[in-house]
């Protein structure tokens, strides 16, 4: 296998996707590779999303794997000021790892960092994670720009028991790696994944995805590897063949990339919403989200996100190119009433960041041509949560004359 470094994880055979496992120390390094881990990742998981791990420790693994599969290492949690980002990565690339993994923290001066990052040589390859649950306004083409970064992940800063999943759904999951793909990023999705994650994602294509909980004893992130664990995860992503191009591509049209393909298509104009809904909502069933849609006759419940105003890259005009203006957004989503065992669990509802990360994620994606199109694609993030019924969108943009122009729509759940 090529690695990371020399140019990408893909190899000449049909396996597509890696399988990464965090671990803390030699004896877990030799337990995943035993299990068939293809990247061993150095990260203490009880110091955070992105604990690092001793510097000694690191130098000790990489002397017992030996080259036997690509090594990457995390900095820590680090707050987003550049010396203190530059330094870090620079110190851990010197310990001789294949790739150095960066968080993109919330706060700070990311893009100071990410300029910083460019002018160091680097031993190592850089990896920016993103963190679906307190997502960055990094784009990863501007990123990969700014910083010389081989490959961006999506990963949770969190760490509860809410997963990648729970944060973003696969249209988006779909949209950020197709857009990193474009910018010849190397792509990894990880964050609290569990078995029933493993498939759905393959079929998105990563070159890599990553596990901790997932192959610990009980699921507890910072407790004891389960060599089970660890050999249930590899068999699944090593078993796993990938489908045609011919299907994936017509898999992914219909299934989970109906937005981001419609708008890349169409030049912008949004083809039939209701298009994705169905294989969508199956998708969601078979991550364990069980629907309680039953039509809208029953009581229904409103959440609501109101005037969340973003800098965004919008507009047909001249002068709407390369700049952005800000736009308010107004959500407002019908949903099945929480059910009786809510039991003060925000896992059971619809967290109004599900609705914030998905505007979020969307903007990211570029240069939007009409409020039109920015509306129907955050209705149909919306619309896709298992528990919504129906939901208004009202965009604005705020810098125009006279005052707030935009569109105001309203979508209904599919029958499916
Ligand atoms: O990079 C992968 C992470 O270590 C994933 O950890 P997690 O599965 O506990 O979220």
């Amino acid at each position: 296998m090529r690695r990371w470094p020399d140019g990408g994880f893909q190899d000449n055979t049909t396996r597509m996707t890696h399988f990464l496992a965090s671990v803390r120390s030699r004896a877990e390094a030799e337990l995943v590779l035993a299990a068939g881990a293809d990247i061993v990742d150095l990260k203490e998981p009880e110091r955070g999303a992105l604990g690092a791990v001793a510097p000694g420790v690191i130098r000790e693994c990489l002397a017992a794997i030996g080259g036997r599969t690509p090594v990457s290492a995390t900095v820590g949690d680090v707050p987003m000021r550049p010396e203190t980002v530059a330094g870090a990565v620079a110190a851990t690339a010197d310990l001789g790892v294949d790739i150095v993994k960066l968080g993109i923290m919330p706060g700070g001066d990311p893009w100071g960092c990410l300029e910083a990052l460019r002018e160091l040589k680097l031993r190592a390859s850089l990896v920016l994670v993103c963190f679906a649950d307190a997502l960055p306004d990094v784009d990863p083409v501007e990123a990969r720009a700014k910083s010389g970064a081989r490959g961006v992940m999506l990963d949770t800063m969190g760490k509860d028991n809410r997963s990648l999943l729970d944060h973003m759904p696969l249209s988006l999951i779909a949209r950020f790696l197709d857009r990193a793909r474009d910018a010849a990023l190397q792509t990894g999705v990880a964050g609290s994944l569990r078995t029933a994650h493993v498939e759905p994602l393959l079929e998105l294509r990563p070159d890599v995805i990553g596990f901790r909980g997932a192959l610990c004893e009980r699921g507890v992130r910072g407790g004891k590897l389960d060599p089970k664990a660890c050999a249930e995860i590899a068999a699944l992503i090593a078993g796993y063949r990938p489908v045609t191009e011919a299907r994936f591509e017509a898999r992914t049209t219909s299934a989970m990339c109906s937005i981001c393909l419609a708008r890349r298509e169409t030049g912008g104009r949004t083809e039939d919403p209701g298009s994705g809904g169905r294989p969508e909502r199956q998708m969601e069933q078979r991550l364990g989200h069980v629907s309680t849609a039953s039509g809208t006759d029953g009581p229904l419940d409103r959440i609501f996100v109101h005037n969340y105003v973003l800098e965004v890259e919008i507009g047909v005009h001249h002068n709407e190119k390369g700049v952005t203006q800000r736009v308010r957004f107004s959500v407002d989503i019908d949903v099945q009433p929480n059910p009786k065992d809510l039991d003060d669990d925000i896992n059971r509802t619809l967290d109004y960041d599900y609705v914030i990360n998905g505007i979020k994620t969307i903007i990211s994606g570029g240069h939007i041509n009409l409020v039109e199109t920015l509306a129907e694609e955050v209705a149909q993030h919306c619309i896709a949560h298992p528990r919504a019924e129906r939901v208004e969108v009202v965009i604005e943009k705020l810098d125009k004359d006279p005052g707030a122009v935009g569109v105001q729509i309203v979508r209904r759940k599919q029958e499916g």
